[in-house]
């Protein structure tokens, strides 16, 4: 499905040429995609922040056009750019041509959330099809995918998306779709993108392989180069890197699958608004260096908990058991970890005694955040699915910013300590159950 030459469909419209839907109507004007993805003229931390000047008086920061509609010149309905804000607008415009290019994509298109991209994804499907996607999901996605097989008549298979065997022997002629996060929220397993994609389109060339690239940004990964067909994420977290907006965003190459895509973002109303757009394209620009900072961090928190004998889950340990498999894809870690206690009632102790740490759910933003996931972000997966995904009521998500890592790692300690999750010693503190003791609870750097 991928790599079609880009085409200016705005042309077409001007032209008076036929751009028809799915269902045969005239489409109307869309912005014009990116430049080709190949397009790029320096190295990622510079196209980050590197934007050419569109506006009138070179703006150095693009206007944010708080219009919804546009005035026209005639009453003949063309030959404009812009005519109503659902439709397109230049501060929208501007940001997905800055997203297009640094997602290696053809097209970008933003809404208004993640979920909202995800949703404009899964309107590609039609009752009958089927969806081969992972056994640990967020939650949302979890939530979404089982309303369309309740209510839309698409038959949805949870499988293990680590083994590409497992996925493969799912794909059959009615597979419309394969979705997959990787690493995946909140167990933090990798999946072979490459793997996926080609066996998946040798089973059934016309399914779509979309890749939920919210964990690491097209800072670390870029699926659409492994093969995917679609790449989406949550801007809600790395890409605006605040909380403070919620945004979703959705790269294709494949021009006849982008004007679907922007068709039903039009017909529903969820292209992201002009302030937020504004907003993300400004969070953008720092994604670079917050990334940088956050792994490093976090690299650090896992390394300490680690030492203290808690089993941690995160790509950046050369213990991950599929450490290999995220290298040979991903240019970085990413700043998301999990670890687990053994005793439910232990790791939230732990969680309410953190103070740097938020109770929050989400993750990506520039302070750190604590949670439990089976309570917060994928509440809604029911315990018994939760217990047949092997999903561990007990384990602590870690989404680490860009304090100091000193003060990360000492405000775990003490909670570590204060919680009682660990046995202490006259020389240090180890994990309850995890064997000898090893470190020191007063010192960040020990072991
Ligand atoms: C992996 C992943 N995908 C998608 C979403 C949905 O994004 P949003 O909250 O912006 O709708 C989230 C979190 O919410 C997420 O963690
Ligand atoms: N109440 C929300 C929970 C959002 S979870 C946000 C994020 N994806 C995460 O993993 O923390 C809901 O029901 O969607």
């Amino acid at each position: 499905m991928s790599g079609s030459p880009p085409e200016d469909s705005r042309g077409k419209a001007f032209a008076g040429g036929k751009v028809l839907d799915i269902d045969g109507h005239n489409l109307p004007p869309s912005p014009a995609p990116s430049t080709p993805r190949n397009g790029r003229k320096y190295n990622l931390m510079t196209e980050l922040v590197y934007t050419e000047s569109t506006d009138q008086y070179n703006a150095s920061s693009v206007p944010i056009y708080q219009s919804a509609t546009f005035k026209q010149d005639s009453a003949s309905g063309g030959g404009q750019e812009y005519d109503y804000t659902r439709s397109g607008n230049p501060t929208r415009t501007h940001l997905e041509r800055h997203l297009a290019k640094i997602m290696n994509a053809n097209r970008a298109l933003a809404v208004s959330s993640g979920m909202g991209a995800l949703d404009v994804i899964t309107r590609l499907l039609r009752p009958g099809d089927e969806v081969v996607t992972g056994d640990d999901l967020y939650g949302g996605t979890n939530r979404l995918l089982k309303y369309l097989s309740t209510h839309g008549g698409i038959v949805v298979h949870h499988v293990d998306t680590t083994n590409p065997e497992t996925v493969q022997a799912a794909v059959n002629n009615k597979t419309a779709m394969v979705l997959l996060e990787t690493p995946t929220n909140p167990l933090i397993k990798i999946v072979d993108i490459s793997t996926i994609a080609a066996a998946a389109h040798a089973a059934n060339p016309t399914a779509v392989v979309a890749v939920d690239n919210t964990m690491l940004s097209p800072m670390l990964l870029n699926p659409l180069d492994l093969g995917a067909d679609i790449v989406y994420e949550s801007g809600t977290k790395y890409l605006s890197g605040h909380h403070d907006l919620m945004a979703g965003v959705i790269a294709i190459n494949d021009t006849a699958l982008g004007e679907k895509l922007f068709f039903t973002i039009n017909a529903s109303g969820c292209g992201l608004s002009p302030f937020d757009s504004w907003l993300l394209l400004r969070g953008v620009k720092t994604l670079g260096v917050r990334m940088e900072k956050q792994q490093a961090n976090a690299m650090r928190v896992a390394t300490f908990l680690e030492s203290h004998g808690f089993k941690v889950r995160y790509p950046g340990l050369k213990s991950h058991p599929q450490y290999d498999l995220h290298w040979s894809m991903a240019r970085g870690a990413g700043a998301v970890l999990a670890f687990e206690t053994g005793d439910v009632h232990v790791s939230e102790r732990i969680v309410e005694s953190a103070r740097l740490w938020a109770i929050s759910v989400s993750f990506g933003c520039v302070n750190s955040l604590i949670s439990m996931p089976c309570r917060m972000s994928h509440a809604s997966i029911d315990e018994k699915t939760r217990r047949e995904r092997n999903m561990p009521e007990d384990i602590i998500r870690l989404c680490v910013g860009i304090e100091d890592a000193d003060d990360l790692v000492d405000d775990l300690s003490r909670a570590l300590v204060q919680a009682g999750a660990v046995n202490i010693t006259t020389d240090g503190f180890r994990a309850l159950g995890s064997g000898n003791t090893v470190g020191d609870a007063s010192s960040s750097e020990s072991s």
